[in-house]
């Protein structure tokens, strides 16, 4: 069941269509109690869906109110939890919103019974269940989280103020005052408040109960069971996602959304409720805390408010409700009345102050998460991504109408086309990939051919200089033979001269000739061949002295290796060394210049030959002069350096 005009109807519809932060009274629904033995005379009646009148004390015309809703005294705590709108500020709650409910009235107008039902039977008794609306709001919330398709983490805390001091009903030990701070982003917050995490109705029913028991209670002349304090019991309700669920850290609050109930304590008039010593300081502090209310909701009806400073610190309560009246949440207040004649008067007040209270409205904002947001962003992208989708299209269809040249069978041939044309590049990459493979292995095996001539080259011409020392008069004998000395590593293309380690010196400077390194080999040679530099060229720029004479342009010169060279390059190294040499490479391309060995003098692969000729000629003549001029004292005692027989 459910009544016109509730909130039901009107706040949570307007908020899901998504008037969020849009200016929301606070929803008011009028609660007449149960006519009680006691009180008898009248009931004031509802004329009207949300409409109540109430005849004055002193006569004259009834002063009518309208409301979200009235119910009357005949309704059923079921009919009172449906028609107040709470399951609405439920739903808020789980979608984040930060949510109210909160009964006023005079002392003994049901506050306490609207929202939990009778007081505890004793300490240990359960609490009834669906007693009140808080007890079937958490059955409704609990039975709807389990439906939620995202996991839901619920925490309670519940407070009392008492005597204008904050009590944690749930603390572990005796309750102490606790602190209310205030900070930007929680505003006012109740410092070191247990916040307990539950997640069924029974853990939640316990939860009640404890804090039920604890807080004060008195007995005065209209209500046997008065409720001395102020009581807030609020649910915290986190979807969780999988990116966000820190742990709560012990005493925060866990961020998300809100679900408060506070069952104020009544105003009394301490005459009529005889209240005396501690009663009456109870009841003082209670009348203040509710002045301070109301005073903070007149301000808030001020037009100018924004300008007009609201004196929330005045008292604990103003401080807790702050954000429920004047800040972001929703808050639906039950306002409380008794049906009896001599509570006319605090009737009346109470229709006034609930009355000015919906005309108070606040900005409801759910808290703004990345991953709240994610589902608008999302939309945003779709909706994008389907305007593309139809452009494209009608562009498509455009170009098929517009293009005649684009018939079925010229596609089809442009196809086919395109299909042959890409098997033969394909072919001819396969080829191109091959050729290149076999020049690669080509290029690695003449330069291990050169790389073999060139070492050839150099221990013949190491081998030359040797003879021609041996056999020139101008040198005189040849130094001592040092036998030992450590042999300079052999060339791994020729075998070493001899075993002989003085084969391995240089004959002039007796240098190590391993890599042919004698530093004054240059020096030496004018003399071995001749004493003059006829064109001036310094030594180190000349080709050596065993090259023939090459004129520039010469056919000579310029020609390439030819086989025959190459032949020969091998006979002559078969003879000197009497072993098979390695078969020659063919002739070679000339390759970078970092890539060829520089031999001395900077003769490449192309004066290989030319130079081998001229070795085996100077070799030759060398042997013959030898063998014209008797041998020295030195060849006498070696005559393997003579001729070094290999
Ligand atoms: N609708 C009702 N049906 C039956 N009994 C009711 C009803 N409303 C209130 N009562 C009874 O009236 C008495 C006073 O109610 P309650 O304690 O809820 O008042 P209250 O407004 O909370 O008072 P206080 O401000 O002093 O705490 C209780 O005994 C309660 O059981």
């Amino acid at each position: 069941m459910e009544e016109r005009g509730s909130p039901d109807g009107d706040l949570a519809r307007s908020l899901q269509q998504g008037l969020e932060g849009l200016e929301t009274p606070i929803q008011v629904v009028l609660s007449p109690a149960k006519l009680h033995p006691m009180r008898t005379e009248r009931r004031d009646t509802a004329r009207a869906p949300g409409l109540c009148g109430v005849s004055p004390p002193g006569g004259g015309p009834d002063v009518a109110f309208r409301f979200g809703a009235v119910l009357d005294g005949a309704r059923t705590q079921e009919d009172v939890f449906r028609a107040s709108g709470v399951r609405r500020l439920g739903e808020l709650a789980l979608r984040g919103f930060s949510c109210t409910v909160f009964t006023f009235g005079q002392t003994g107008s049901g506050k306490t019974y609207t929202l939990t039902g009778p007081p505890p039977q004793g300490e240990g008794v359960p609490v009834p269940p669906l007693a009140g609306i808080m007890q079937r709001t958490f059955a409704w919330l609990l039975d709807r989280v389990q439906h939620l398709g995202a996991p839901v983490t619920l925490h309670a805390s519940y407070l009392e103020i008492y005597n204008e001091q904050v009590l944690d009903l749930l603390s572990l030990g005796s309750p102490r005052p606790l602190p209310v701070r205030w900070n930007k982003t929680r505003g006012f917050y109740v410092e070191q408040l247990r916040v307990v995490e539950f997640g069924s109705l029974g853990a939640l029913m316990e939860l009640l109960q404890m804090g039920l028991s604890r807080r004060r209670s008195s007995a005065h002349t209209l209500n046997q069971a008065s409720s001395r304090s102020h009581a807030l019991l609020t649910l915290h309700i986190r979807r969780q996602t999988s990116q966000q669920m820190p742990p709560v850290d012990p005493g925060e609050h866990p961020a998300g959304g809100k679900l408060c109930f506070v069952d104020l304590a009544g105003s009394e008039k301490v005459a009529a409720t005889g209240s005396r010593g501690e009663l009456m300081l109870e009841a003082n502090s209670i009348n203040r805390s509710l002045l301070a209310l109301g005073h903070c909701i007149s301000l808030l009806l001020d037009p100018r408010r924004k300008q007009s400073h609201i004196p929330f610190r005045d008292s604990k309560l103003t401080k807790l409700l702050a954000d429920s009246l004047g800040g972001r949440g929703v808050t639906l207040m039950v306002a409380c009345v008794s049906p009896s004649a001599q509570c006319l008067p605090e009737t009346l007040s109470t229709l006034r102050y609930a009355s000015r209270a919906q005309r108070v409205t606040t900005r409801p904002q759910a808290p703004k998460s990345p991953m709240a947001k994610q589902p608008q962003r999302l939309e945003t992208e779709i909706l994008q991504l389907q305007a593309e989708n139809r452009l494209l299209r009608s562009q498509l269809s455009q170009m098929d109408l517009k293009a005649p040249g684009f018939s079925g069978t010229r596609v089809a041939w442009a196809q086919q086309n395109l299909y042959g044309m890409l098997q033969e590049f394909m072919l001819e990459n396969e080829r191109l990939r091959k050729e290149k493979s076999q020049l690669q292995s080509s290029r690695d095996l003449a330069r291990d051919e050169q790389r073999v001539l060139a070492q050839q080259v150099h221990e013949l011409e190491r081998r030359l200089l040797s003879t021609c020392y041996l056999h020139q008069p101008p040198f005189g004998p040849a130094p001592p033979c040092p036998c030992a000395m450590v042999p300079a590593p052999s060339c791994h293309a020729l075998p070493p001269l001899c075993s002989c380690p003085c084969c391995h010196l240089c004959p002039l400077c007796r240098a190590p000739l391993a890599h042919w390194a004698c530093p004054r080999r240059e020096l030496h040679l004018p003399q071995v061949f001749g004493p003059k530099a006829p064109d001036g060229i310094p030594p180190s720029a000349r080709p050596p002295p065993w090259v023939p004479p090459c004129s520039p342009g010469s056919a000579k010169c310029s020609r390439e290796r030819s086989h025959s060279d190459w032949t020969q390059t091998r006979v002559l190294a078969e003879i000197l060394t009497e072993e098979e040499v390695v078969p020659s490479a063919p002739p070679l391309p000339a390759g970078p210049p970092n890539t060829s060995p520089v031999l001395r003098g900077g003769a490449t692969v192309p004066n290989l030959a030319r130079r081998l000729e001229a070795l085996r000629d100077q070799i030759g003549s060398s042997l013959r002069r030898g063998r014209s001029q008797p041998p020295t004292h030195e060849s006498k005692r070696t005559p393997s350096r003579a001729l070094p027989p290999c």
